[in-house]
């Protein structure tokens, strides 16, 4: 009995961006306000940075060519022509033979080149320094625009916003910027099991995990969580809830309800909208193969695997580059490099997720599997990290190169 047309992860991602109808549009926002958030457009400099050549430290702006040949017992004798002003414009040229004091971050007057330390200096008179070591040309200077040319494209759309990329805008005299709306996830959670956190616990019932489990991943990820309880598995209920969400959100999330038990109505329902209905049931991933994609009131819905762990790894190889997808970002995942620490057997024909937790072992980091079932919330919470085994592979061998994805 086939139960499932069953994609792969990679082509079950294309489908859904295929059949991406929205687009979430941008805010303006003070920079202090856009950490975490995403650019919704390249940034060009209006400046340079610096605008002017800048001293990196204490001492005297001269022309390099002057020093040249300088020593402790033959110095180069140069005539002191005052000195730079900090957040002054300097107000003079320096000629050959000439040089004055500037500050760190001072300007260097026109005609200089380079700075000599003061260290590496002495005071003969007031209007004679000797220079006792020579500087090469631009020695502690930063040039012009050499931390940011005008017109250059210094943040590039898609990037997230850190604390140094406020700092460049600060830098550009920036205050607001434009970064991408955040995107709305709707959660719902089914079944008739399932209780909210605040209602007593009775034999046979669980506590919902999976609503507080994907809001703080929706949150994580820089998206707005929007929750909505808990339905009972009965279609009008579901349809209702279902309808609302995708009025009021950009893509919705259902846990529970997806594989082919007698009371799961999430397929019925997300083929009763006017669109195309189900696209995907069922994706080549262990756990989390009766996965549900389907396209509701021109919105993607994802009907995730009920079982805890399964719910997570859908969410982390899939809804996450989806939601990442609409703000044009591309993460660039940076996996630990390390060696597995025994023989571990898994089924061909699914690509597996498996939790693991690193111990260093005479100085070789090592990974191990945590042991775990699909059902169990512990599986990821007990884990440093997980390996992600290739569909056609028969498992892993001790000792074998792998590469572990932080969690
Ligand atoms: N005959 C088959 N049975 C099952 C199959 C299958 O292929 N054939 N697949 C199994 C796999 S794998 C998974 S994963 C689950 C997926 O089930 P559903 O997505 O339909 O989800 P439910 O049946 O509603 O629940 C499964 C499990 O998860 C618990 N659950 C559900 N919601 C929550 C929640 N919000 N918080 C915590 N736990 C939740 C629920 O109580 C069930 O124990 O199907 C297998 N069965
Ligand atoms: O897909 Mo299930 O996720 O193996 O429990």
């Amino acid at each position: 009995m086939e139960l499932f047309k069953v994609a792969d992860l990679d082509e079950a991602l294309n489908i859904v961006l295929d059949n991406n109808k929205i687009s979430l549009g941008y805010e303006e926002i003070d920079i202090l306000n856009s950490l975490d958030r995403v650019l919704y457009e390249d940034i060009v400099s209006p400046l340079n940075v610096p605008d002017f050549r800048r001293s990196t430290v204490d001492g005297y702006a001269v022309r390099f060519k002057d020093t040249i040949g300088a020593s402790e017992s033959i110095p180069a004798m140069l005539n002191l022509k005052g000195e730079v002003v900090m957040g002054k414009a300097a107000d003079r040229d320096i000629k050959e033979g000439e040089c004055v004091y500037v500050p760190t971050g001072g300007m260097l007057p026109y005609g200089s080149d380079a700075v000599v330390m003061i260290e590496y200096t002495e005071k003969l008179d007031d209007e004679t320094i000797l220079i006792n070591s020579p500087v090469p040309f631009l020695e502690n200077v930063v040039e012009i625009g050499e931390d940011v040319k005008k017109d250059e494209i210094i943040l590039k759309k898609g990037s997230i916003i850190r604390p140094f990329e406020i700092g460049v805008m600060s830098s550009l005299g920036i205050k607001k910027v434009k970064v991408y709306k955040k995107a709305v996830i709707g959660i719902i959670s089914t079944g008739n099991e399932v209780l909210d956190i605040n209602e007593n616990l009775t034999l046979g019932k669980i506590y919902d995990i999976n609503s507080y489990l994907l809001m703080s991943l929706v949150k994580k990820d820089m998206a707005e969580a929007k929750s909505y309880g808990i339905v009972k598995d009965e279609y009008d209920l579901l349809k209702g809830i279902l309808n609302k969400a995708l009025d009021e959100c950009d893509i919705v999330l259902i846990s529970g309800g997806s594989s082919v038990g007698k009371k799961d109505e999430t397929f019925k329902v997300l083929n009763s909208f006017d669109d195309l209905g189900v696209l995907i049931h069922g994706i080549a991933i262990k756990p989390g193969k009766p996965t549900l994609i389907a396209r509701c009131k021109g919105k993607i819905v994802f009907g995730l695997p009920g079982h805890p762990l399964a719910c997570s790894v859908i969410y982390i190889s899939l809804v996450k580059k989806y939601i990442q997808s609409l703000v044009s970002f591309f993460e660039k995942e940076i996996p630990l490099s390390c060696t597995f620490g025994l023989n571990y057997h898994k089924a061909k024909g699914r690509e597996e997720y498996l939790p693991v937790n690193l111990i260093d072992e005479y100085g070789e980091l090592k990974a191990y599997p945590v042991f775990t079932k699909s059902g169990l919330i512990t599986g990821f919470s007990k884990a440093e990290g997980y390996i992600v085994i290739p569909k056609n592979e028969e498992g892993l061998r001790e000792n074998q190169r792998v590469y572990v994805y932080r969690l």
